[in-house]
């Protein structure tokens, strides 16, 4: 549904987006996810029309809208502090989109507040249209700030950290929530979030920005299962992360040989990636790795140990079944990385 090619853009010399290239497709909800500045609202912005590429181009369904301002593209917003208008009732507010439109465009008065009613039912506000956005919860503004953006009947919904100021209750329930809604009216929605959680849990697939380019694009399971670089290991999901160094094919921590694969890394420097709970406890045998106990915590139905690796001045975190006694601070345990990846850092050993 979109296609955007190329695109870039500057601040002055800073460069916001370098080159960006992404399909959106039809009823698809898609998630821009990367950490503070790593362009994802400015993309956001560019797709809206309230911004405008420096190169390259935004296409809605085959057609070239790059130049098309924002109220000639049929997208509703929503975004992180509820721009709601506090001097207007909660039904002016959702109606506010409607009743703005030029002469010819604009239904009739009537219309219009029986369309603000029913969205007002459909976020679960029924009956509060005579309130006024102080009135209400954060959770409940946001609702309306959704209905409002839902009123021009968008054929795409843009929404930037739209749970971003609301507690953590509330924003599970909300998201939870839009996603059925999302579902329920096929739309297709593209949401900006630096929340991994709330990208993995609502989005068909993630697009990982870092510094104004694209990491990868993919399912949440793909991201979180198969990241492809180094960057996204670490952004997403907890993930510890040891300097390797390849030789002769095989990948090797301090001498010792590893067994995981190479994932295309060539003879060299790499680091290897691995999540707390794909290891397992093995002992003092072969090929396991010695860690020494420095923290134990509880979480939730496991023991999350923090250890130092010996031999390298390394800490890492693994998870253990909490069936097991908690092992204590300043034993040893050996550890067997069972599922991991590499990445090459391009250092010559
Ligand atoms: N109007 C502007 N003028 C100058 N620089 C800008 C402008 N808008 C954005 N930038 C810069 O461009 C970069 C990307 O900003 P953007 O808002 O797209 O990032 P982001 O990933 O959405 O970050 P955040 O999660 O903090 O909102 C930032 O370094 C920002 O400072």
């Amino acid at each position: 549904m979109i296609t955007v090619n190329g695109l870039s853009k500057r601040f002055g010399a800073f460069p916001a987006l370098k080159g960006i290239d992404l399909d959106v497709r039809d009823g698809e909800f898609l998630a821009l996810l990367g950490p503070s500045g790593s362009g994802k609202t400015t993309l956001l912005r560019i797709i809206a029309g309230l911004e405008f590429p420096d190169a390259g181009r935004v296409e809605f369904n085959g057609e070239d809208v790059t130049g098309l301002k924002v109220a000639d593209r049929k997208v509703g917003f929503v975004f992180q502090h509820y721009a709601l208008f506090k001097h207007m009732t909660v039904a002016d507010n959702v109606a506010f989109g409607l009743s703005v439109r030029r002469r010819g465009q604009r239904p009739p008065k009537a219309q219009i507040r029986a369309r603000a009613e029913e969205l007002l039912e459909l976020v679960q506000l029924g009956g509060l249209g005579h309130r006024y956005p102080a009135q209400l919860s954060g959770g409940q503004r946001q609702r309306v700030a959704l209905a409002r953006a839902l009123a021009v009947e968008p054929q795409l919904l843009l929404l930037d950290e739209p749970f971003g100021a609301l507690d953590a209750k509330v924003r599970k329930d909300l998201r939870r929530w839009l996603r059925q809604l999302h579902g329920r009216m096929g739309l297709t929605s593209i949401f900006v979030t630096h929340d991994q959680e709330e990208a993995l849990e609502l989005a068909d697939r993630v697009v990982v920005m870092d510094r104004g380019a694209i990491e990868q694009v993919g399912t949440p399971e793909a991201i979180y299962m198969a990241p492809e670089s180094a960057f996204v290991s670490d952004f997403v999901g907890e993930s510890n992360s040891l300097p390797v160094t390849v030789t002769g094919g095989r990948a090797h921590l301090f001498d010792r040989p590893i067994d995981v694969a190479l994932n295309g890394a060539i003879d060299g420097a790499a680091r290897l990636a691995f999540r707390p709970h794909d290891v397992s406890v093995c002992g003092e045998r072969v090929g396991c790795l010695p860690l020494l106990v420095t923290g134990v915590y509880r979480s939730g139905g496991e023991w999350r140990i923090e250890g130092e690796v010996a031999g390298i001045d390394r800490t890492i975190e693994i998870d253990v079944s909490a069936a097991h006694p908690a092992p204590d601070i300043g034993t040893r345990l050996g550890v067997r990385i069972e599922r991991a990846r590499l990445f090459q850092t391009g250092e010559q050993p």
